[in-house]
Parts: C-alpha cells; structure tokens; sequence
C-alpha cells in the first residue's frame, strides 16, 4: 500500500490493544488458566510423596484421591480459561472486523482511486479469518503453555538447579535456531497473503466486465494471469513450509536431548548420593510434562508469525486516511490563487448556488484552473463542455468527494467547506452520476435509499415523474421485485430513470444530474425534459448535458473548456462557445 510508510511494524503489543474491552474477561481466564497449571504442576510433587510414602511402607490412599482430584481440577480450570481464552480471541477480530468495515465505508475518495477493491475486501475477510485462527488455537495454546513452561521450568529449578541448567542450555539452544527461522516465516506468510490480495483483485477486475472478457475471448490470457497469482501464492508458502520443517526437528531435538540428558546426569547424581530416586522421577516427570506445551509453542510459533503478517495488513487498513465529518479550516486564501482571469464575475456573497475561482487536480495536471459561475435558486443550469473539460469534476467537488486546491463553493452565502459539515452539506445534494450503480434487492429498496422513510404517495409520484410508472406495472411484485445483481434485470434507460427517481425522492435542495439523457430514448428524454423543468421550481437543478435538447431547455449554460468557465448565459448566448458537434446542430 502507498501508506506503509505512515504504518508502523505491529507487534504483539498491537494485538493486546485491541483486547481493550474484555481485559477483564482475559485477565479472569488467564488466571483459570495459571491455576489449571499449578494443579497440573503439583502431580509431580504428589507422585514424589508417593514413592517416598510408598518406600517408607505408609499408606498411600489419600494421596491417590489427592492426585485424582487435582487431576480432575486441573482438566475443568483448562477447559474453562481455554473457552474464555477462544472467546475473547474472537471478540478482538469482531471488533477489528468492525472497525475495518467503518474504515472501507469512510475512506477519503482519492484513496479509493490508489487501491484496489478486491484487495482491500480480501484483508477485511481472509486476513481477519487468518488472525481469527491464530488467535483461536495459537494465542490461547501460546498463552496456557506458556504459564506452564514457566510453571515448570521453576518446578525444575528448585528441584534441581544443576539438571534444570542442563535442561535450558538444550533448550535456548534450539531456541536460537528457532528465532533465524521465524523472521523468514513471517516474511513469506506476508508475501503469500499480499499474493491473495492480489488474486482477489484480479478477480474482482475479471468478473466485474466479465461480458467484456468474453467477447474479446480473453478467457486463456486472464486466465493466465490469475494463474501467475497463485503461482505466487503457491510458491511463498512453499518457501514458508520449507521453513516451518526446520521447526519439528529443532522441538525434537530439545524434547530428546533433555530427556537422555537429564537421565544421564541423574543417573550420576542419584549414584553419587546428590539426589533421591523419587526426585529423580519426579524430574523426569517434569520434562515429560513440559515437553508438550514446549513443543507446542515452538510449533505455535511459526503460527504467530503468520498472525502478525495478517494484523500488519489488516493496520495498514486502519491506518489509511478517511473522511472526517469536520469543518475545513485549513483551505489556502483564494486570493493568492487567482492569477488566472475569471471567465464570469461571480459574487461569493451571492444567493443560490456560488462556485467561485474554483481550483483542484486530482495527481499532477491542474484539471480546474479557476472555474467560477453562480447557480441561481430554482433555476436549471446545464453545464456543457468538451469530453475531459472537468464538468463531472466539478459535480465531485459539489458533492464534497474531493476538496478544492482553492477557490469556494457558496450556497446562500454559506461555504460548503468551512460552514457545513459533510454529512449537512450532503444531506442537501441529490448526485446521480453518469453510470449510478443499482444495488442487489428491491426496486423499492433502490428508490428509497436516500430517504427510507419516504411516504408511499410522494414515492408513487416521483415513480410517474421519473417515468416508471409502465415499468412498476409490468413487473411481477412491482416495487417489490429484486433488480438483481447492480440492477442487471432493468435495461440501461431503465437504471439511469431509478437512479434519478431515488435523487428526488429525497427531495434535495441542489439536484446534480451527470448526462441523464445518455441512455434515454426519445419519448423519455422529452419526459425528462418535461420532469426537468417541474423538478428546477422544487429544486435547484445542475445538470451535465451533451445533448442538445438538453442545452436548449436549460434556463442557463455554462461552457467548460480546460477546466475554465468560457462562457455562460442563455442558449443564444453562449452557442458559439458549444464543442463543435452542437455547434453544427
Ligand atoms: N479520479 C481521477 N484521477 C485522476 N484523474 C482523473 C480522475 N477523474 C478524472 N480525471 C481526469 O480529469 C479530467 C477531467 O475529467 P472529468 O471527468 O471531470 O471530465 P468531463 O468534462 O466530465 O468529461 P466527460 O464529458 O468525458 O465525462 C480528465 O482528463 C480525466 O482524465
């Protein structure tokens, strides 16, 4: 991601401040867990009383009900602070989930431009399902064996420090071996799930125009390429694997090296007189309890490693920039970007709708080099201009997707940026845009995103002025009937008047149509025109038109060209500004 380098390398520390919420909880489990591990801890001493008990010819009874409760406490604290444990794992990737859809949904337009939505999808799913799984069964077994590592190697060392320091100087050695693998394992599990992203893209970019891949009988060259993604999956956790195998051995060697150790050197020191036998055996008993739970995180291990990975790119995420509902105050003074003459005087201080001196570029070009005209109150302005002139631009920064490099946009004098919050000055814009998406659900539900509460009358209404009304009748449930995937039951003309009809129904104070007339045919685009003029006494209306029709009905033009205003004023006014191909008309 462009932004890693804002991102710092998450560590475990990272994961525990998401705990933050059931600390309570996991603090309750862990100590369930410490107590599980002392009960399991003291079978060895218990065993140790009873061959010293045994030896001596006392009886030995009470001591074996005192191993078989222990036994049975031991096995009930394990299983209880293992569910809380699990449990709490899972209330950290809910929230992490949580907060990464809040994220995807609020991010700044331009970050939307850099990234690639499968990719972005792929870390809110795989990679929390990833984490979900370390932490599930990694973190809780990393956790639970790690109370009894510790439990036990102290165990070991009162019992016997000398046999306890051979036991460790095994096991750090392996240890050792253990750290130069991990950094590799981590790095690779990274890559292969960068590699996932990637294919989730592909994919997202392949079947989202899969009409286009079929005509064109792309089908063996995509094919191709997504194969190159798994290669590359394949081969990082191959890499990963080919690590992780030099973990079994090294947990081996320990396990095994301690063991012949300890009996050796035990051996030696019972012989000597420096050990009883029943310490010997409870030692052993040591070692062999201990080696599960260290085998255990020695394989967890590479797991957490994997964890990490994931976590690293679910941050990157959390860390891109978002949309803040806030009031811009940092915009630069208009005036020291007005080097440019204004094509049409505008008062900011003026009623309507004020664009003034406008500035903006999305990379490097300068798309809008100080584009100014006024809006006035109820009236329809279409806005006409050569293809890339920076109309929908403008209709960007209306709809406050952007903000400008400089100038402003006023409305009754108010500032879009510095008077209103984003949400408010929203809440007083209709967008439909040249190719609105549908939504997978109902026709009704598309007609009343924007306003769920709308009354069933003014729905019926805004139905006819769209001129759905035919529509409506013919379809099976009427309102009620799905659209399907992105509205692909409804034909192009069909979309374009729903996304229209759902701009009204909210009633917006400002309504901004981008080229609506593009899938009409004629009898719609003279209802249109028809709709337009009834919608510009309710509204404010701002329309992006490339058909004539649609320029000639407006009560105003305005001329884009280079991302200024060239001309504005009625029809008669301004078509010799036209592009050529209305000129001719
Ligand atoms: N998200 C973006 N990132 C970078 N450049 C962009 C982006 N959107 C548009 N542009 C560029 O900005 C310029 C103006 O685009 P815009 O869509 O505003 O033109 P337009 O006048 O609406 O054109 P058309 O009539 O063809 O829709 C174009 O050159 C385009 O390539």
């Amino acid at each position: 991601m462009d932004e890693t380098s804002k991102v710092s390398r998450v560590t475990f520390r990272t994961l525990l401040a998401w705990t933050r919420g059931s600390r309570r909880r996991l603090l309750f489990a862990l100590l369930c867990a410490l107590a599980g591990s002392g009960l399991g801890l003291a079978q060895p001493l218990i065993v140790n009383r009873t061959i010293e008990a045994a030896t001596a010819g006392r009886s030995v009874a009470g001591l074996l009900w005192l191993l078989a409760a222990v036994f049975a406490g031991q096995a009930a604290l394990q299983a209880w602070s293992t569910f809380r444990l699990d449990q709490a794992g899972e209330g950290v990737v809910q929230r992490l989930r949580r907060a990464m859809v809040d994220q995807l949904l609020c991010l700044r337009m331009a970050v939307y431009d850099r990234h690639r939505l499968g990719d972005l999808i792929s870390r809110t799913t795989t990679d929390t399902t990833l984490l979900r799984d370390v932490l599930a069964t990694d973190v809780v077994n990393a956790i639970v064996n790690s109370i009894v590592v510790v439990g036990g190697v102290g165990m070991m060392f009162w019992l016997d420090p000398i046999l306890a320091g051979v036991v460790m100087a095994v096991v750090i050695g392996s240890g050792a071996v253990m750290a130069l693998v991990l950094k590799g394992i981590r790095r690779e599990t990274q890559a292969a799930q960068e590699a996932t992203g990637s294919l989730a893209a592909e994919l997202e970019r392949v079947l989202s125009a899969i009409r286009t891949v079929r005509i064109n009988r792309a089908e063996a060259r995509e094919s191709a390429a997504l194969a190159r993604s798994t290669d590359d999956i394949y081969g990082h956790n191959v890499k990963a694997a080919r690590l992780t195998a030099v973990v079994s051995p090294a947990i081996e060697l320990a396990v095994q090296g301690s063991l012949i150790v300890v009996i050796v050197v035990g051996l030696a020191r019972v012989a000597s007189g420096d050990m009883a036998v029943g310490e010997l055996v409870a030692f052993l008993l040591y070692v062999n309890y201990l080696a599960v739970p260290m085998a255990g995180l020695f394989d967890i291990a590479p797991a957490l490693q994997a964890g990490l990975a994931a976590l690293q790119r679910i941050q990157e995420v959390l860390d891109l920039p978002v949309e803040t509902d806030r009031l811009r105050t940092d915009r630069p003074q208009t005036d020291q970007f007005r080097k440019e003459p204004v094509a049409v005087a505008a008062t900011v201080a003026a009623s309507g709708l004020v664009l003034h001196d406008l500035r903006f570029r999305y990379t490097d070009r300068e798309i809008l080099k100080g584009a100014s005209f006024r809006v006035p109150r109820h009236s329809f302005t279409a806005i006409a201009g050569p293809s890339g002139a920076g109309k929908s631009t403008i209709f960007s920064l209306l709809g406050r997707f952007y903000d400008p490099a400089a100038g402003s946009i006023t409305l009754d004098g108010r500032d879009a940026h510095t008077e209103h919050t984003t949400g408010e000055w929203r809440s007083r814009i209709g967008l439909v845009e040249q190719h609105s998406p549908l939504m997978y659900g109902t026709l009704r539900d598309n007609l009343t995103y924007a306003a769920p509460d709308a009354e069933e009358p003014w729905l019926h209404r805004v139905v006819e002025m769209a001129g759905l009304s035919a529509l409506v009748k013919r379809l099976p449930d009427g309102l009620d009937t799905p659209v399907g995937e992105h509205g692909s039951s409804l034909s192009g003309g069909e979309q374009q008047r729903v996304a229209i009809a759902r701009a009204l129904l909210a009633r917006p104070e400002i309504l901004l149509l981008d080229e609506p007339t593009s899938h009409l045919d004629a009898a719609h685009e003279q209802l249109l025109a028809q709709t337009l003029h009834l919608i510009s006494k309710e509204c404010t209306l701002l329309v992006i038109a490339h058909r004539l029709s649609t320029i000639r009905s407006a009560d105003q033009v305005v001329v884009l060209d280079g991302g200024r205003v060239v001309a504005a004023g009625g029809y008669d006014e301004i078509r010799d500004h036209l592009p050529a191909q209305h000129a001719a008309a």
